[in-house]
């Protein structure tokens, strides 16, 4: 692995605060660059204040030292909207040996009323005082999906398109969060990846990792070879999913990746996925002729994993 083989760091700030016409400009041909060469960046000055990252690190360790009976009593796979906890050895991709050593626990947005195949509809939250979890998890929640969107509307500048089409396609944003532990390595079986590789579906993900906590690699098509992402502190990692580059033309890349926990004890990691309005259409290029939404797209990639019923598929406008 040779030293140009880094994922660049992109200042945000340029973007958030520019000082000149000229800093939002640089940013937007970094963020273009790094995703049609890398499908993947890094950014500082993304303005999700430390506080909430270290307060995100302790909510997280105080979920996953529940009890496990008490966790699977959460089970996603029993929640109606997909929410709660995944234990570890649920997940195996086709092509691995064992499935990830991974734990998990998935919030979204939190809507009163279940809706549209549970797209929409409440969160669960475990049995712990909101300040050990809920209040410090939510907030960080809302913080990373107003960045989420920011990335989207840099995207969409990078091709030409008016940032305020970010909009309407935010109206309703199905944002999904997944908090994951991984066990230390010494823990896992020989040929267990925490997550094996994979492309991330849908929209932008924005990933925290534990500072430290080194692990994730990305694979880079053309130089066939996978680029370690180190875990740096107040560094968030960036990637485009398979949607934006079905949507960009392929302009942008949905790249592989995995991890590896390569740290002694355990890690730490959350990932905030921000795929748009659920009956939003391509809006990195309006006049694409194919007009399937998000939830129609959803639906395509989720709906063998989740148990959906055809009634719930069909009111997300899918067949
Ligand atoms: O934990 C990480 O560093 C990556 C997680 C990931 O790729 C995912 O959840 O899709
Ligand atoms: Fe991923």
């Amino acid at each position: 692995m040779s030293d140009e083989m880094n994922l660049p760091i992109i200042d945000l700030s340029g973007y958030l605060n520019p000082k000149s016409p000229e800093d939002r400009e640089h940013v937007i041909a970094q963020v273009h660059d790094a995703s049609q060469q890398y499908g993947f960046f890094q950014v500082r000055g993304h303005g999700v204040p430390p506080s909430l990252q270290y307060d995100l690190v302790r909510s997280m360790g105080n979920l996953f030292s529940l009890p496990q009976e008490e966790k699977l009593q959460m089970s996603f796979l029993e929640n109606p909207c997909r929410r709660g906890y995944e234990a570890a050895g649920m997940s195996l991709r086709e092509g691995d040996p064992l499935p990830d050593a991974k734990e998990c626990f998935y919030i979204a947005r939190d809507d009163p009323i279940i809706e549209l195949s549970g797209f929409y509809g409440p969160n669960l939250w475990p049995n712990l005082p909101t300040e050990d979890f809920r209040d410090p998890v939510w907030k960080y929640y809302e913080q990373t999906s107003e960045l989420g969107k920011t990335i989207w509307s840099i995207l969409l500048e990078g091709l030409g398109q008016p940032a305020s089409l970010v909009e309407n396609f935010a109206h309703r944003a199905i944002v999904p969060m997944k908090m994951i532990r991984y066990p230390p390595q010494s823990t896992t079986l020989p040929g267990q990846f925490g997550i094996g590789a994979h492309t991330d579906f849908g929209g932008v993900t924005i990933l925290f990792q534990q500072p430290g906590k080194d692990g994730l690699e990305v694979w880079h098509e053309g130089k066939e070879t996978w680029i370690e992402v180190p875990a740096l502190e107040d560094v968030y990692v960036i990637n485009c999913g398979d949607m934006i580059q079905r949507w960009s033309g392929g302009k942008y890349k949905s790249a592989k990746h995995r991890v590896i926990n390569k740290s002694h004890g355990e890690r730490l990691s959350c990932a905030t996925f921000w795929h748009g309005d659920i009956n939003a259409t391509n809006p990195l290029n309006p006049n694409d002729l194919n007009s399937e939404t998000v939830g129609q797209l959803l639906v395509k990639r989720f709906r063998n994993q989740y148990s959906m019923t055809k009634e719930s598929i069909a009111q997300v406008g899918a067949a």
